[in-house]
């Protein structure tokens, strides 16, 4: 019950990491809702991911993108998955520094990553070598992931069941949540 009133936890972290599995678990687990921005975009403009990144470009997906973290930071109750790429933009990383909210940097080796997302339809990985690209995206994104959040957790080897219980014990303990 208290959790509802709680200040929102927002997962950051690259493709693969588990944010959208792990985040709905965590919050099954907290009594508190989940939103996915990833969804929350497909749900409200009525189109996929992939085809906004079509029509309107990465730029395009980075603005709506934008508008829904800086709504999301002020409500409570949630736990909230971000895209991957939710750090690339400074106005992000500010908000996700400086908003009353707890972020959570859910990490993942560049392997996993790429063994996580080999069939998926991400816009960003349909090309001649994801796994480079994902090695290379993760050498720039690393430092951003861990520049906003309070804490960091390796996801690699563990089931994201496991993850989110891990989670929510360390989220009690450090007192985030009750
Ligand atoms: N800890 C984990 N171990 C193994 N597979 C995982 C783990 N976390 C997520 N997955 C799987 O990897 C894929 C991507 O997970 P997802 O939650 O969509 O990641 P993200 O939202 O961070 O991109 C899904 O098929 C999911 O079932
Ligand atoms: O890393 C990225 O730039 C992206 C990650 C995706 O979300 P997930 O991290 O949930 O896969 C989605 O927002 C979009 O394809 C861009
Ligand atoms: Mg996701």
């Amino acid at each position: 019950m208290l959790n509802k009133e709680a200040n929102p936890i927002f997962l950051v972290g690259m493709m693969g990491a588990g944010k959208s599995t792990v985040g709905r678990c965590l919050a099954e687990r907290l009594g508190m809702d989940f939103v996915d921005l990833d969804e929350e975009l497909e749900r409200r403009c009525g189109v996929s991911i992939p085809f906004i990144f079509r029509e309107e470009g990465e730029e395009g997906f980075r603005r709506r993108e934008s508008a829904l973290i800086e709504e999301f930071t002020r409500a409570k109750g949630l736990v909230v998955a971000t895209g991957g790429g939710a750090v690339t933009q400074e106005k992000n990383r500010t908000l996700l520094k400086n908003a009353p909210i707890f972020t959570v940097h859910l990490k993942v080796s560049a392997e996993q990553c790429y063994r996580r997302t080999k069939n998926s339809d991400r816009p960003l990985l349909q090309c001649e070598n994801p796994l480079e690209k994902i090695t290379l995206l993760l050498e720039s994104r690393n430092p951003l992931y861990g520049e906003v959040a309070s804490l960091t957790v390796d996801t690699d080897g563990k089931a994201s069941k496991r993850v989110a219980e891990e989670l929510n014990q360390t989220l009690i303990n450090l007192q985030v949540i009750k």
